[in-house]
């Protein structure tokens, strides 16, 4: 039998209301952060996988305002000697794709408030508060329309400060002073790792496809790219050439001023061949004294026409050596053009490139060095 309480039921009706929509308000919130949690989980998984610099920048800019609900975002990178970005832009990342990708010169430039730190000091915290247009300048150089809070968050390797991820909202009680950081803390460090881990990465692909005494490229790299722009260049129709220098009587400028005297004068060629060049070129040492260059959309005629201005580059000017002494310079090179559009494997298309301009050579050198001489087929 049932015992109603006149009086009591409509308090137990509206309790139990307010608990039946508090109980589908928290389902929500469960719901709500079950989801936010997947994405973060997709995200974390996507940068992770990152093979790339680019992929990784792609990434960051492309799913975290997408995932995190945010009208801005923009990373600050310490570069100090701006060789991050000359690595990067050897390998042929396109910065202008990544307008909110900054470089900046130290942590100074970060604008985190760093006192006077010692080895022992606390990393930064977040800075959470009110968007300022002057004072963040240098993290939202373009910021969203009507930005209003925003938060600084260092990015963090073994407590040394690499940059840091700047995350701007149009809510102003977004990013306030008070809310807790462990989540965007978690965030940046693993972006915080996953960019020190592409950039290290692609640092050894680049010292893997450079010459260490030259700063030009090596032989692998030509090997590689001349395959690429084979292919380019027979399904867009032009020619590409190839030239191979060789510094004349080398042999006796090592005897006469040293190993060390010798490795300044290939530095000193590498500079003025490449000071010849268009970007779009490839100047390569394959190893000795020899230098070869891989010119994009050249026939015969300009290939040796750029030729001969390396040629008298090298001979124009002696070469000052450390040591004080002075050098006499000549370089012999051979000039060949690939065969308009063949449909042979393009392996053995540069092979046959490469010894082309390796016979040219031999006759600029037979014929009495300092010359530049063309592979003409007999
Ligand atoms: N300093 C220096 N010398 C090198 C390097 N690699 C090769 N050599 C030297 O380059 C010289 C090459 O000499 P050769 O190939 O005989 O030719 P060459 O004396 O240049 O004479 P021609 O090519 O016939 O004009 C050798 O003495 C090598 O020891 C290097 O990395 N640094």
């Amino acid at each position: 039998m049932m015992h109603s309480i006149p009086g009591d039921a409509p308090d137990l009706a509206a309790e139990n209301q307010q608990l039946r929509a508090r109980m589908t308000y928290m389902i929500e919130q469960a719901e709500r952060n079950h989801s936010i949690m997947m994405r973060h989980q997709a995200f974390d998984l996507e940068i992770v996988g990152a093979g790339s610099f680019p992929e990784l920048i792609g990434s960051i800019f492309r799913s975290l305002p997408a995932i995190s609900e945010l009208d801005s975002v923009t990373l600050s990178l310490i570069d100090e000697d701006a060789d991050i970005r000359t690595v990067m832009e050897k390998l042929g990342v396109d910065f202008a794709a990544f307008p909110d990708l900054l470089f900046v010169p130290g942590t100074a430039h970060l604008g985190f408030d760093l006192g006077t730190r010692h080895a022992q000091s606390p990393p930064p915290k977040p800075m959470l508060g009110m968007f300022d247009p002057v004072r963040h300048a240098r993290q939202f150089p373009q910021p969203a329309r009507r930005l209003q809070s925003v938060a600084i968050v260092p990015l963090l390797r073994n407590k040394r400060i690499i940059g840091s991820l700047n995350l701007g909202s149009v809510d102003p009680a977004r990013f306030t002073p008070s809310l807790g950081t462990d989540f965007i803390e978690h965030m940046a460090s693993i972006i915080a790792i996953c960019l020190e881990n592409v950039i290290s990465n692609e640092m050894l692909k680049y010292i893997g496809l450079t010459d260490s005494l030259t700063g030009v490229y090596n032989r692998r790299y030509i090997d590689r790219r001349l395959l690429e722009e084979i292919g380019r260049a027979r399904r867009q129709n032009y020619a590409i050439s190839f030239m191979y220098i060789d510094i004349d009587h080398f042999k006796r400028v090592n005897d006469t001023v040293g190993h060390q005297g010798g490795d300044e004068v290939l530095r000193e060629v590498a500079n003025r061949i490449k000071a010849e060049l268009r970007l779009s070129d490839a100047l390569a040492r394959f190893g000795g004294e020899e230098f070869v260059v891989l010119l994009i959309d050249a026939d015969l005629d300009s290939a040796a026409f750029v030729a001969e201005r390396i040629r008298a580059s090298i001979a124009a000017s002696m070469i000052g050596l450390a040591q004080g002494v002075q050098l006499s310079i000549t370089g012999s090179i051979g000039v060949a053009c690939l065969d308009e559009a063949g449909d042979g494997p393009a392996e053995a298309a540069a092979l046959q490139l490469i010894a082309h301009a390796d016979e040219a050579l031999y006759l600029a050198k037979s014929g009495g060095r300092n010359r530049v001489m063309r592979f003409t087929p007999s």
